[in-house]
């Protein structure tokens, strides 16, 4: 069985404070966009486990890649046999794009199916949510605001049907736990939801990304592709989380070459 993970984006992230377990409490809207990896898992023929992998190198263990990690809870609580997974990176590493979350939230419901496991909602949030913060949105995978770490999700219904996205990832790769020791938090909270969904062409005003002045100045480089993606008429801008991934939206596609942008590019309308 083969699924598809998609990337996110966050439009506008406020960071409210430092709490006593060590993460902080957010608020964000986080967007599926079809940018995917693709992960197979089957029933392994010969009762051995393998992992094996293609694309964008990921550098760590395969026990610790968060597929891997996301099958094994789903082995212990369910005494699962082995399995073979192949997984096809298209999304990079350290982008803010949440790949490595997506990869696991979607190991989950795919080991779900391919055993028939009679799972309910919740409890595969929590398994989610166990796995990293960012997981629990890959479940539903429809746009929503987060809050708390990031794994309160509350459905959004933000349209961007129409719109151009133009993502470019620079040749730097941002340690998510980095950053947020980089920030202070600003404590300030995101807009009232109605106030955005009316008001497309006023969310370069309202809506901030808290890790922006940290990051941007550890890698100035960020702020100048962000700085050219601006110039080049998106009605908004931004680093999607942690960086260093950088995405503006347009109302009509201009005129935008790869060859304009060293590093990963993905120009896309939405759906
Ligand atoms: C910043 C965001 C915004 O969507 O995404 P990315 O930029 O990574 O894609 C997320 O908050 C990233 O979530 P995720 O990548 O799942 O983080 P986790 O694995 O849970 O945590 C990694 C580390 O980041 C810090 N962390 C994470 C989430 C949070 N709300 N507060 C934190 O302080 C903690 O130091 C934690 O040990
Ligand atoms: N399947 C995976 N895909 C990407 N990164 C993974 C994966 N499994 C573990 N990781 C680790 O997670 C970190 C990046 O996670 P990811 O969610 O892709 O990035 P981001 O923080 O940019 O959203 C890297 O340190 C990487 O080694």
């Amino acid at each position: 069985m083969i699924v598809f993970p998609n990337a996110k984006i966050n439009l506008g992230l406020r960071i409210l404070r430092k709490r006593t377990d060590g993460f902080h409490d957010i608020e964000t809207i986080m967007i599926p966009i079809g940018l995917s990896d693709a992960l197979e898992i089957v029933p392994s023929a010969d009762g051995e486990f393998a992992f094996t992998s293609s694309g964008i190198a990921i550098q760590c263990d395969p026990e610790e890649n968060l597929c891997v990690k996301a099958f094994r809870m789903m082995q212990r609580k369910y005494g699962l046999p082995e399995v073979k997974i192949h997984l096809h990176k298209a999304i990079p590493a350290g982008a803010g794009l949440g790949g490595g979350s997506s990869d696991a939230a979607f190991a989950l419901k795919l080991t779900r199916r391919l055993f028939s496991i009679k799972v309910c909602g919740n409890e595969l949030l929590e398994m989610a949510a166990a796995l990293g913060s960012d997981c629990p949105f890959f479940i539903e995978n429809i746009t929503s605001v987060a809050s708390g770490r990031g794994e309160a999700l509350q459905p959004f219904p933000l349209s961007l049907k129409g719109y151009h996205l133009l993502l470019v990832k620079p040749d730097i790769n941002v340690s998510t736990p980095w950053a947020y020791k980089s920030i202070t938090p600003s404590g300030i909270p995101l807009p009232a939801p109605d106030q955005l969904q009316e008001n497309p062409d006023a969310w370069d005003a309202m809506l901030v990304n808290d890790f922006e002045p940290a990051v941007m100045k550890s890698y100035p480089e960020i702020k100048e592709v962000r700085d050219r993606i601006r110039g080049l008429g998106a009605f908004y801008t931004a680093m999607s989380g942690s960086g260093s991934a950088v995405f503006g939206l347009f109302k009509s596609a201009p005129f935008v070459r790869k060859e304009d942008f060293s590093g990963m590019f993905v120009w896309q309308e939405l759906r």
